[in-house]
């Protein structure tokens, strides 16, 4: 749904995704042009070419970047100002999971986002023995992470911002590198969270069953809506690009 009267009631909810005039520009070129969004849908995904600026309007729904103009509200939180709410409101899984882990223990690892948002020694280390039992991995307690698979990071990575209990969970293209079982078994982990979840995938099969999907192309929303129509359009769309042999409109 496109930005209307709406907006300030939801807002006054707190229960939607809400930017407002977004605009971003990196290195002289604009990245993100004129994003109005509003929704309240729980599973929404986000689909488009490389470079269509999917990635940065991921870290702008958490507040890891500040748009240039404009506002990004999650649940009635601007998270680029209020970072400590911020971290309550919406988590986020990147693609790699190298690029997440910054200790050396699982515990220190799911501990860390729970003290930076202001719980105790003690509420942390039971909100990490309560994660890992879970999702049956009390046993990687005390596991050192450089240990661990790919996946088996990723699934880290997941129990650490679930820990958070955020309302929203971005997915980065979380399934990259991932053989099919364990592809199976985070998407089974998905589908419990309990909580909004933003999946950014080049895969549409992925999202087909999602409530909403945005279309990005070339840092503006191309199309956005019920995932059928939206889902037929684009792929219709990149199957024509695909089947040209002009590699000029090629994204960079
Ligand atoms: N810090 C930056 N400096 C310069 N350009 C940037 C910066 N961040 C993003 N860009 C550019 O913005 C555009 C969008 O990048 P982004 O990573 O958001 O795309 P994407 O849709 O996630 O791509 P992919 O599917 O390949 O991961 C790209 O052209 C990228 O080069």
């Amino acid at each position: 749904m496109r930005m209307g009267t709406g907006v300030s009631a939801m807002e006054e909810t707190g229960a939607a995704i809400v930017l407002s005039g977004v605009s971003l520009t990196r290195g002289g070129r604009p990245v993100l042009q004129d994003i109005d969004l509003s929704t309240d849908a729980r599973r929404i995904g986000i689909v488009g070419r490389n470079g269509s600026g999917k990635t940065t309007l991921a870290r702008l729904i958490c507040g890891l970047i500040a748009p240039d103009t404009g506002t990004v509200r999650i649940g009635g939180v601007d998270v680029a100002r209020d970072r400590r709410a911020a971290l309550r409101t919406v988590g986020i899984l990147f693609q790699n999971p190298d690029h997440q882990i910054i200790f050396p223990t699982v515990e220190e690892e799911l501990a860390f986002g729970l003290t930076q948002m202001g719980r105790t020694k003690e509420q942390a280390q039971a909100a990490v023995t309560a994660i890992l039992a879970r999702f049956g991995r009390a046993h990687w307690h005390d596991a050192a992470i450089h240990t661990l698979s790919h996946g088996q990071k990723q699934l880290v990575c997941l129990m650490a911002v679930l820990a958070m209990e955020p309302r929203v969970v971005v997915l980065d293209e979380p399934f990259s590198g991932l053989d099919l079982p364990t592809r199976m078994q985070l998407t089974a982990a998905f589908a419990r969270i309990d909580a909004g979840i933003v999946h950014i995938t080049h895969d549409p099969d992925v999202v087909r069953d999602y409530d909403h999907v945005i279309w990005m192309d070339g840092g503006r929303v191309a199309m956005q809506g019920d995932a059928a129509p939206v889902l037929d359009a684009y792929v219709a769309r990149m199957t024509a690009l695909g089947a040209g042999d002009d590699l000029s409109h090629l994204a960079g």
